[in-house]
């Protein structure tokens, strides 16, 4: 074992029996001692009454940069305790390495026939860890690294591209193998233990059930069940919110459903941060069962709305249909350009929010406060937001598992993966026929097969633009088809087409709002500028006419001090 450096606890008060069975080790640093300063091979050395504390490692690097690096890690992770008087801990702060790389001799050194210790010693010094109370640990230690790599994440999809670009380098010169069919597994090389080939799925959901859907939730209702879960409709014991709580039908874990209950939470963790994706809170495994805690949409289903219209005979209006695409559209927006894609956009997985928003009635009050004798009216403001991500695969690294056939177009049956993001468009397209009442959508036949090659019924009741765009939006090429940006920006979609008188009022008021402020601060300037002393306004406008010509202006400092700086000396005179 070689001695890498000695740490200086001169300044460390403490008594003559201080010994190692003091260590305390904090928890949540034992990737780090396992890997630098393990204590259960005798890597730190103590022996009282001598005032010094050594510390040695296995490695061969002694250089002082990672000397110091190493030993602030310990720093940070361990808390010398005391039996009698510890000493405030950060003390150990104070602990200074020696600067000279060549280690004097230590304590450690002069008992040369020091032995690692035993496992007597060990259990007693470990018998002295603390964990931290009342916190019980909910994963059973696991031998290999717990932590999965989302494939979603940039930087997975640099790994999975590397990983990629190994296996087609595997693959030359044996064409025997075939062609490189690029998927991604998320359960792949789970016996490698090489550190190149790391797995991306390291955490087995076995090891990680946690019992939290009674503990944290309560179960208001059952909002639905579908091919692989049901969702409740929860609320959160401590935060009173509610949530749409996504429970798998049968155990996922070890099952080959676990590897698409997964995909769907690494697509969630990744893309539920925006107004038009369902948000995501968090997921879990318990009794082998995946679970997904998400936002709730109070309005249900873009399916469930269509449902209902048509019983009411109130099909939507043009400006609803057109709020619904800009909405989904812009969802899209964000999800490909994270360079993902959904693959199974349809009326069902798109969700409805609800929320009910007080506006006053005074056209030109300039802010939306409430005064007690304001007439207040009520508006209803829908938001559309993607849901059911369970398909989500991305663009580079396509593993493509077809959605609903309705609305899927030609070329993801041929396999032809090379723009998926316009099969999302094709699948928006279809969904907008089928909310603007062309529906029921065929599932193959004919019927499917006119469609996918452009022939679609007009919708009489709606705009000859309207029309055009979703004729446009399902092209039998997918290259001709709008991308959700061009979709964002094209007129039938105009943002103030679609926004209500109340929303244009708020809109109206916010920005007279703005303006008053403004208003305000520069009224205040004038004023305070008008309260400065001659002299300095002098200056100022002196300043402000230099600056015009180009001039280098008078330092605020030669300015206060009323000095005049030499210029070409200004760095001495200060
Ligand atoms: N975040 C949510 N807020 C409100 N309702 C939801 C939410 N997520 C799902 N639901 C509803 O729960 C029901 C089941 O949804 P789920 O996505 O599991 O099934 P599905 O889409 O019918 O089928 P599949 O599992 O094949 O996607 C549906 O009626 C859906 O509208
Ligand atoms: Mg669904």
């Amino acid at each position: 074992m070689e001695v890498v450096q000695k740490l200086d606890i001169e300044s460390y008060a403490y008594d003559s029996e201080f010994d190692i069975s003091s260590l305390t080790v904090s928890s949540g640093c034992d990737a780090s001692m396992e890997q630098g300063f393990d204590i259960s091979r005798g890597d730190f050395h103590f022996s009282s009454p001598i005032p010094k504390f050594t510390l040695t490692a296995n490695s061969d690097d002694s250089s002082p940069e990672h000397v110091n690096e190493r030993a602030s890690r310990v720093e940070n992770c361990i808390s010398l305790r005391h039996r009698r008087s510890s000493p405030p801990y950060k003390k150990v702060r104070a602990l200074r390495l020696f600067q000279s790389p060549a280690t004097p001799k230590t304590l450690l050194e002069k008992c040369s026939d020091h032995t690692p210790a035993t496992p007597a010693a060990r259990s007693r010094l470990f018998s002295r860890f603390e964990k931290p109370k009342g916190v019980a640990c909910a994963y059973p230690k696991l031998d290999k690294p717990s932590v999965n790599i989302n494939p979603f994440t940039p930087n997975g999809m640099l790994l999975m591209s590397k990983k990629r670009t190994r296996s087609k380098r595997s693959l030359v010169g044996s064409p025997a193998d075939g062609p490189d069919v690029q998927k991604f597994e998320v359960n792949d090389h789970e016996d490698s233990d090489s550190e190149v080939e790391q797995p991306t799925k390291r955490l087995a959901l076995q090891d990680s059930n946690i019992p939290r859907y009674r503990k944290e939730f309560l179960e208001v209702r059952l909002i639905g069940t579908g091919e692989f879960g049901s969702v409740y409709e929860c609320i959160n014991r401590l935060d009173g919110c509610t949530y749409a709580v996504k429970k798998s039908i049968k155990p996922v874990a070890g099952s080959a459903n676990e590897k698409t209950a997964l995909n769907e939470v690494y697509a969630h963790a990744v893309l539920g941060q925006h107004h038009h994706v369902v948000r995501y809170y968090s997921a879990w495994a318990e009794d082998n069962h995946m679970i997904i805690q998400n936002e709730f949409c109070n309005g249900g289903s873009l399916a469930e709305a269509i449902e209902e219209r048509q019983r009411e005979k109130r099909p939507f209006t043009e400006p609803e249909l057109r709020r619904l695409l800009l909405h989904v559209s812009e969802g899209l927006r964000y999800i490909h350009s994270m360079q993902l894609v959904h693959m199974d956009i349809k009326p069902g997985n798109i969700f409805i929010s609800r929320d009910k928003r007080l506006y006053t009635l005074h056209d030109d009050s300039a802010d939306d406060g409430f005064e007690e004798d304001d007439p207040v009216s009520t508006e209803e403001e829908i938001t559309y937001k993607i849901g059911d991500l369970g398909h989500v695969t991305s663009v580079s690294n396509p593993q493509v598992e077809e959605g609903d056939c309705r609305y899927l177009p030609c070329e993801i049956l041929q396999e032809n993966f090379s723009h998926l993001a316009k099969a999302d468009i094709f699948a928006l397209g279809l969904t907008m026929y089928e909310t603007a009442g062309g529906g029921p959508l065929p599932k193959n036949g004919e019927e499917w097969h006119n469609i996918r090659e452009g022939k679609l019924k007009g919708l009489q009741q709606y705009s000859q633009d309207f029309n055009d765009l979703i004729k446009q939006m399902i092209h039998p090429h997918p290259e001709m088809r709008p991308s959700a940006v061009n979709l964002i920006q094209h007129r039938v979609l105009s943002p103030f087409g679609n926004q209500s008188k109340a929303q244009l009022r708020r809109e109206l008021n916010a920005e007279k709002l703005k303006n008053e402020i403004l208003a305000k601060q520069l009224e205040n300037a004038e004023k305070c500028f008008k309260s400065l002393p001659a002299n300095l306004i002098q200056q100022f406008s002196g300043n402000a006419s230099d600056l015009a010509e180009g001039k280098r202006p008078v330092s605020a400092r030669s300015w206060l001090t009323g000095k005049k700086v030499n210029r070409s000396h200004s760095t001495t005179n200060f």
